[in-house]
């Protein structure tokens, strides 16, 4: 710990963010081969069909749903926009912020077009794909807000931003391990976003296992917390989460594209009691 109360570790972390290029970030990750709907083994749709089926199975509801670390993505809440009144949208960084900010004021100069994943989602829900112009309506009306949020802080995110009781369910993708100096700083992130949650709620994680950097632009290489399955299972009993399910994704060969070293990907569907 340093003299004025940050640590180390996490100060290096934010220095390094501040290189990260959100058009770069989304064209490594969020395009063929690891963003192509026309195949079952590609990353984006196991997250799409995870998400899917973790926010309509039935045990989640409530009327706030919050991101934590949304970066410039949002397909994290294209199923749950259908499920909360109240979707809240996060991240560390200002340029991801008006990114998020971009798509939803519908007023172009986005370096994304999320329609493939609107039209998947329409299709996991048993919609036409041509309704994907409804569910980018909806997205654009239930995403209230883009706010700052920093997981390192024991209140990640402003007084007052959410209601006292807390947000009714929590997503968060690729943050936790992508933001942490090391695993107990992930662990700590845990706990404190889980102070986010209402009891009772539920938690919504993806993340990168076996990755040790990622890509976040052009020569903008940030150290991410290498876990496996095992240390993200402690991490969540420690901090006392109740583990509902664990899905994990190994990634083929050609999913390696050279952005990253990651080999895996993790999801969990958790509970507050
Ligand atoms: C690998 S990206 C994940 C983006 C997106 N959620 C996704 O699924 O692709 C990691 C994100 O964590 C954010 N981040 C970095 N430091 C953070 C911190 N201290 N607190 C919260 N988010 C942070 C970055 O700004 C970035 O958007
Ligand atoms: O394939 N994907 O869908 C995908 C999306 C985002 C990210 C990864 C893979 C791996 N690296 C992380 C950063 O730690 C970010």
């Amino acid at each position: 710990m340093e003299e004025n109360g940050k640590d180390s570790g996490v100060v290096a972390m934010a220095a390094c963010y501040q290189g990260f290029d959100p058009a770069a970030y989304l064209q490594y990750n969020y395009t063929p081969p690891r963003a192509d709907f026309e195949r079952t083994d590609s990353i984006v749709p196991w997250k799409l069909a995870c998400l899917h089926r973790a926010f309509t199975e039935g045990d989640v509801s409530g009327e706030l749903l919050v991101d934590i670390g949304s970066g410039p993505t949002l397909y994290q809440v294209l199923s749950g926009c259908e499920v909360f009144k109240k979707v809240l949208l996060t991240d560390f960084l200002e340029v991801n912020r008006q990114e998020l900010r971009r798509w939803l004021q519908d007023e172009g100069g986005c370096n994304m077009d999320w329609t493939p994943y609107l039209q998947h989602v329409c299709k996991l829900e048993g919609r036409r794909p041509s309704e994907w112009t409804e569910k980018a309506a909806k997205l654009r009306q239930v995403i209230t807000d883009v706010l700052p949020v920093d997981i390192h802080l024991p209140q990640p995110m402003a007084s007052g931003a959410l209601p006292s009781a807390g947000a009714d369910c929590l997503v968060s993708c690729f943050c936790l391990e992508a933001a942490s100096p090391d695993l107990a700083a992930f662990t700590k992130a845990l706990g404190h976003i889980k102070r986010l949650l209402r009891p009772g709620g539920h938690l919504l994680l993806i993340g990168a296992l076996g990755e040790s950097y990622y890509f976040g632009g052009p020569g903008v290489k940030i150290p991410v917390v290498p876990l496996n399955e095992e240390q993200v299972c402690a991490s969540l009993k420690e901090t006392g989460f109740t583990l509902i399910r664990l899905e994990v994704y190994t990634l083929p060969q050609d999913m390696r594209v050279g952005v990253d070293d990651v080999t895996g990907v993790f999801f969990v569907k958790a509970k507050k009691e």
